[in-house]
C-alpha cells in the first residue's frame, strides 16, 4: 500500500509558518495535485515529503512507515523537478539507467526496466541519442523515464511543465496524466497552476498561506468551493467577487448588490442567516452570466465593457461594474480577501466584471452592458471569513431532467 500521509506537518522558520498544521492522505495509486499561488507552502510540502526538509511538528508516513526521520534516499519515492537534470554527456538509456547503476542493479535488470519504460513513454528509438538532440517535451519523458524505472513507491513531481511552452505543456500533462495511470504509481504533485491540476488531478489539494483550504475532487472544487479562496483561485476566467449587503426587504431577506436590492428565494435566505456578518461576497461565475432575463429571481448588473476577446467557442466581455451604491464595508472585505491575487482588482472602489457569451453576441468595446445571473447560480460568501455561505444550485443532470419529463 503506498500511500503518503502528512500528520499535521507545521514547518515555521520565524514566527509564522510556511506550513501551518497540514493533514493530507495521498491515497494508493492516487493522482494527488497540490496547487497554490506563489509562496503558499507548496514546494515545502513536497520537499518535507521525500525528506529534503525536516517538518517543525508533525509526522510524514509512506506506504504506513513513519519516515520522518529517514532520510531522501531510504524513502524509496523518485522525485521528477522542474529542471530536468540530464547528464549532457549520457545517452538517454544512460541518463535513465544512472540511479539503477547507483543502486547496484545488474546490467540485465537495469537493460529490461529501461526498455519497458522507454515503451510506456514512447522514447524507444530516442534510447540512443544525447539530451541536446532532444525537444523540451522529449527531455521531460526522459526525466519521467528516471524516475519511472526506479519503480518507486511514489513519484514526487514539483512543476515538470513549467519549462515547456503554452502548447507542449498541454500535450505532456495530458501524457503525465495517461502514464500515471497506466503504471497506478501514487503521486503527490505540485504546481501553481490551475488548469493543471483541474485537468490532471483525482484530488486537489489547495494551499494558502500554508493551509489546506480544501481537499477535493475537481468538480468539488469547482462547484462547492469551501471558501471565497478557493472559488476565485479554480476556474478559468475567475469567478467574479462581488460586495453585497444583507437587508431585509418587506420582512424578506434581501442582497443589496451593485445599487439593486434582490429579495432571497427562501433556500438561499436560510442558507444566508449562517453570516456572522450583513457582509457579503457574492461569487458569479463567467460562464453563469447571461445576456437576457432568466425566468426567476436575478441579479441584473451594468457593466461597462472595455474588452471584448473573442476566442471562437466563447467571447469573454470585460469591463468595470456600475456599482451604485455597494457597501463600504463589504468592498473593503472583498479587498482585503482577494488583494493577494495580483489577477482580481486592488482599488477598492473598482469591481472588475467578466462574462463568458456565446460567441455570437453582438457586443462591442465601450458600450454598458446589462448582464443577468440567475438567483440559483450565485456562490455566496461570508465577507468577514470566507466561508462558502452557499453555493450555486446544480442544474440538472440530463438523467434526471429526463426522469422528470412527462412520460411520452
Ligand atoms: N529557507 C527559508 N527560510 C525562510 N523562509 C522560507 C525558506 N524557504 C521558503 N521560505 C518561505 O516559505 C514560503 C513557502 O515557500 P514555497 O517555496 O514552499 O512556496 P511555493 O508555494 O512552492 O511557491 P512557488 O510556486 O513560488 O515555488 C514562502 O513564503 C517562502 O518565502
Amino acid at each position: 500500500m503506498s500511500t503518503i500521509e502528512l500528520r499535521d506537518v507545521t514547518l515555521a522558520y520565524d514566527v509564522r509558518p510556511v506550513l501551518d498544521h497540514i493533514n493530507l492522505t495521498v491515497e494508493d495509486g492516487e493522482f494527488l495535485v497540490l496547487v497554490g499561488p506563489s509562496g503558499s507552502g507548496k514546494t515545502t510540502a513536497l520537499r518535507i515529503v521525500a525528506g529534503l526538509l525536516q517538518p517543525s511538528s508533525g509526522q510524514v508516513l509512506v506506504g504506513g512507515r513513519d519516515v520522518t526521520k529517514v532520510p531522501p534516499a531510504d524513502r524509496d519515492l523518485a522525485m521528477v523537478f522542474q529542471s530536468y537534470a540530464l547528464y549532457p554527456h549520457m545517452t538517454v538509456r544512460n541518463n535513465m539507467a544512472f540511479g539503477l547503476r547507483l543502486a547496484g542493479v545488474h546490467r540485465k535488470e537495469r537493460d529490461q526496466r529501461v526498455e519497458r519504460a522507454a515503451e510506456v513513454l514512447g522514447i524507444t528509438d530516442l534510447l540512443d541519442r544525447r539530451p541536446k538532440a532532444l525537444s523540451g517535451g522529449q527531455r521531460q519523458r526522459v526525466a519521467m523515464g528516471r524516475a519511472i524505472v526506479r519503480e518507486p513507491q511514489a513519484f514526487l513531481m514539483d512543476e515538470p511543465l513549467s519549462n515547456l511552452d503554452a502548447k507542449l505543456r498541454t500535450q505532456v500533462r495530458a501524457q503525465i496524466a495517461r502514464i500515471q495511470r497506466t503504471l497506478g504509481v501514487t503521486t503527490l504533485y505540485v504546481t501553481h497552476d490551475q488548469i493543471e491540476a483541474m485537468t490532471m488531478a483525482d484530488r486537489i489539494a489547495v494551499l494558502h498561506d500554508g493551509r489546506l483550504q480544501q481537499l477535493g475532487t475537481p468538480e468539488d472544487l469547482f462547484s462547492r468551493p469551501a471558501n471565497v479562496f478557493v472559488a476565485a483561485f479554480i476556474g478559468s476566467p475567475p469567478t467574479n467577487l462581488i460586495p453585497g449587503t444583507l437587508t431585509t426587504e418587506d420582512g424578506q431577506t434581501a442582497l443589496r448588490v451593485g445599487g439593486q436590492t434582490l429579495v432571497l428565494p427562501a433556500s438561499i435566505a436560510t442558507a444566508v442567516a449562517a453570516s456572522s456578518t450583513p457582509d457579503i461576497l457574492v461569487g458569479v461565475r463567467p460562464h453563469d452570466v447571461e445576456i437576457k432575463p432568466p425566468d426567476g429571481s436575478a441579479l441584473d448588473l451594468q457593466v461597462d465593457i472595455d474588452l471584448v476577446e473573442r476566442l471562437g467557442t466563447e467571447t469573454l466581455a470585460h469591463g468595470e461594474m456600475v456599482t451604485g451604491s455597494v457597501s463600504g464595508a463589504a468592498a473593503q472585505a472583498a479587498h482585503a480577501l482577494i488583494a493577494a491575487d495580483d489577477e482580481l482588482p486592488t482599488d477598492p472602489e473598482k469591481h472588475r466584471f467578466t462574462a463568458a457569451l456565446d460567441p455570437h453576441t453582438p457586443i462591442t468595446t465601450g458600450g454598458r452592458l446589462p448582464l443577468y445571473v440567475a438567483a440559483e447560480r450565485l456562490h455566496l460568501f461570508d465577507a468577514e471569513t470566507g466561508t462558502t455561505l452557499r453555493t450555486a444550485t446544480q442544474s440538472l443532470a440530463p438523467s434526471a431532467a429526463g426522469a422528470a419529463a412527462p412520460a411520452a
